[in-house]
């Protein structure tokens, strides 16, 4: 094993995926590519920072556009494969800490069973309209308005194991809904649902062409069954920190302090912070406007330039970083802006493994699970190391 470090910080840019995984064709995601397709619809991606960690050196047979292959990349680089049965994002983060989700969660892509919408009208008083797959916020833009007058609540999903309650918030306020959505995350954990989240979805505005959802989005996930690494750290007395949607992620199991955020700046900034303080153990970001802003809604050029605006706030959370830190970049599944669709995709995703202590990084081979990640943050913090995966530390010489 090579030398342990005291800090690990996990970033995943969220649906950053790196190409078809081998296994796109079982999800109908045949030539998809996220980062590709992206840097494409922008001409070029400008994104220095991860250019010298040698993001295109992932792939120099196809590199990103404006990415050039790095000579000398600072960071140790390949990509990963997903042995979960699924491309949501609680597979991915799951898995990464070395509990991969092998039992399919459901979809429900003709709508929920009757009964289920019963009980949710049952309890809320309020009665259950749409209870189809739908973008979100095409979805407010044709019932918003009708949901203002009546107090009904909008039910969607998509091809995730999801079940979404879109609300106006001065309809039904947040505490009504976040309860209403607690009370249907119960029902939903065992068979016939196996759902993967169940997320409340508020909004404001006064008309259907203004309305916007706010960051007091709450996904309510099921509880990780087994122990992640995250919770051998905290039993080892180690700091887990959460910053974004970590902690909804994992129903808050494993984490010492989470932090929500509104953004993904917000989230860099978060993360920035925490690197000025001094702690033991993990720090791990998402940074979820990849996706729900610019994935979902297939927007090639919003997404590089989210991509283009992360990589600048990098640069300065690359200027913290000590020989203490080992710096992981990743993603937990695509969402390619240039896909047909509106949902996730399977991809391969990128990593990036960098630390100051580095004079120079190169090839790692191509991991197999995303909890190579967890074992290698099990294996430098000598905690017990998970069922799958297998760590790297030593090859990062
Ligand atoms: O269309 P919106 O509401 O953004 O929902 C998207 O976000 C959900 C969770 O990430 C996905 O399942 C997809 O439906
Ligand atoms: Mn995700
Ligand atoms: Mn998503």
């Amino acid at each position: 094993m090579g030398e342990t470090f005291k800090r690990i910080h996990v970033i995943v840019m969220d649906s950053v995926g790196i190409g078809e995984a081998s296994d796109a064709a079982k999800y109908n995601d045949e030539g998809c590519d996220t980062l590709g397709h992206t840097a494409e619809a922008m001409d070029g991606l400008h994104v220095p920072n991860l250019e010298k960690l040698g993001l295109s050196n992932i792939r120099p047979e196809k590199p990103i556009q404006g990415v050039a292959v790095q000579e000398h990349p600072e960071a140790f680089y390949t990509k990963m494969h997903e042995v979960s049965a699924g491309k949501d994002s609680m597979d991915g983060h799951w898995e990464m800490m070395g509990l991969p989700v092998m039992t399919p969660l459901h979809t429900f892509p003709n709508g929920f069973p009757d009964e289920l919408i019963q009980k949710i009208e049952n309890f809320s008083g309020r009665k259950v309209i749409w209870n189809k797959p739908a973008s979100g916020t095409e979805i407010i833009k044709k019932f918003g308005e009708r949901q203002m007058k009546t107090g009904e609540l909008i039910v969607y999903t998509s091809g995730d194991s999801v079940l979404q309650i879109a609300a106006h918030k001065k309809v039904i306020p947040l505490k009504e809904l976040y309860a209403i959505c607690e009370y249907a995350r119960k029902l939903t954990i065992d068979e016939p649902y196996h759902l993967g989240r169940i997320i409340a979805r508020p909004y404001v505005g006064d008309r259907a062409d203004h309305f916007e959802r706010t960051a007091n989005r709450r996904d309510l996930t099921l509880v990780p069954p087994e122990k992640t690494v995250m919770d051998s750290l905290v039993e080892a007395g180690l700091e887990s920190l959460a910053i974004g949607k970590i902690n909804d992620i994992f129903s808050g199991h494993g984490i010492t302090e989470g932090w929500h955020t509104v953004s993904n700046e917000d989230g860099m900034n978060r993360l920035i912070e925490v690197l000025d303080h001094d702690f033991h153990g993990l720090s791990f970001t998402n940074l979820v406007d990849f996706d729900a802003k610019y994935g979902h809604r297939r927007e090639p050029v919003l997404f590089g330039k989210a991509l283009e605006a992360f990589d600048s706030q990098l640069g300065e959370a690359l200027e913290k970083l000590t020989d203490q830190d080992l710096l992981l970049i990743t993603a937990d599944h695509g969402n390619d802006p240039g896909f047909k669709g509106t949902d996730h995709t399977r991809e391969y995703v990128p990593l990036l493994v960098y630390s100051p202590r580095f004079t120079e990084g190169k090839a790692l081979p191509v991991r197999g699970t995303f909890s190579d990640i967890g074992a290698t943050i099990a294996e430098n913090f000598g905690v017990s190391l998970p069922k799958v995966g297998t760590g790297f530390l030593g090859e990062l010489n």
